[in-house]
């Protein structure tokens, strides 16, 4: 089955998300592309929905972020998504207060996240906001300074606001915290499709190129299972992680029980639960800069131990 891209469209309130959704479905639209919008407001009325057509699939998120109160309405909307369209690409309009990391936690869940393509994090900054952050308060400001730190793609966003000089300064201060994330200079967040598309393969090409010293971007793994593992190897190679892997969530059969185990992993913390029916092995592994092939490689042999 082909898998549906996942793009989560981030930023500041106000800086221009939903110009570039709009941008964005417009060219979707044109290349002929089945593609599906998932909104989430903070208020409880959709202001966005009138901008897009009818014929976009769209489910909006109501009552807060996505983040925090609404993560497992939105794993079932995706889900709802999923499986009543063919889709190409899915595009989540996250709110202004989203942080990157609890987003994709949310949208990666074991149930589908094989039938998902995470392409990456677009970020919006309004270059006004971002000249003036230092007004803000200290954890807005620590907000604005993550979502730009985990963009794949960043658009500075309204140039026509500062001065060419200006703008160039606002540029470099946002490459020195992100090296790695391609940036665009914008008005009305004009970008093309397929120069996002194509700028993340260059990205993803360097990823593999540059080992030591590259900056570091929230990534999202996949593993499943073939069969059982033994518990005491599971819990010893997650006493081993790496402290960049953020997150893991999904199902884990232990050779001593029927069923799977539901387990979660939050910053250190495991926790298991027993599920009382078969579900999908599947385990989502989400970081900074997780070496893929590396835990793909150790799970492949907690498998291998527990069949010997
Ligand atoms: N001057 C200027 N205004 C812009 C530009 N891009 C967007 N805007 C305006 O900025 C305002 C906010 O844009 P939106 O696209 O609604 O921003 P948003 O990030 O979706 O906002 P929230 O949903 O509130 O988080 C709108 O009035 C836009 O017309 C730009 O390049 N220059």
């Amino acid at each position: 089955m082909k898998e549906t891209e996942v793009y989560i469209l981030g930023g500041f309130l106000g800086s221009g998300k939903t110009t570039l959704l709009r941008n964005i479905l417009k060219q979707e639209n044109e290349a002929g592309r089945k593609v599906a919008v998932l909104l989430n407001e903070l208020g409880s009325v959709s202001v966005d929905s009138g901008l897009i057509d009818d014929d976009v699939p769209l489910k909006e998120l109501f009552g807060g972020c996505i983040c925090c109160t609404i993560q497992d309405k939105l794993e079932v909307q995706l889900h709802e998504l999923l499986t009543e369209n063919e889709l190409e690409a899915v595009y989540i309009e996250t709110t202004g207060a989203a942080h990157p990391v609890e987003v994709l936690d949310a949208i990666m869940s074991p149930l589908f996240a094989e039938k998902l393509a995470y392409k990456g994090i677009i970020t919006v900054v309004d270059l006004l906001r971002w000249r003036d952050r230092n007004q803000l308060s200290p954890q807005l400001r620590q907000l604005l300074v993550e979502q730009v730190h985990h963009a794949d793609f960043i658009l500075l966003n309204k140039k026509d606001l500062v001065t060419e000089m200006e703008a160039a300064q606002l540029l470099y201060s946002i490459q020195a915290l992100n090296a790695d994330a391609v940036c665009l200079l914008t008005e009305q967040a004009e970008v093309s499709i397929a120069s996002l598309q194509q700028l993340k393969r260059k990205q993803s090409h360097q990823h593999q190129e540059l080992d030591v010293n590259h900056h570091l971007h929230l990534s999202a793994i996949v593993y499943s299972f073939e069969g059982a593992i033994k518990q005491t190897d599971f819990e010893e190679w997650m006493r081993n992680l790496p402290d960049t892997v953020y997150r893991m969530k999904g199902y884990v059969a232990f050779t001593h029980s029927q069923y799977p185990y539901l387990f979660q992993y939050s910053y250190g913390m495991p926790m298991l639960m027993n599920e009382m029916m078969k579900m999908p092995l599947n385990i989502v592994i989400i970081g900074e800069n997780v070496q893929k092939e590396q835990l793909i490689s150790e799970l492949k042999e907690l498998e291998r131990k527990a069949k010997n």
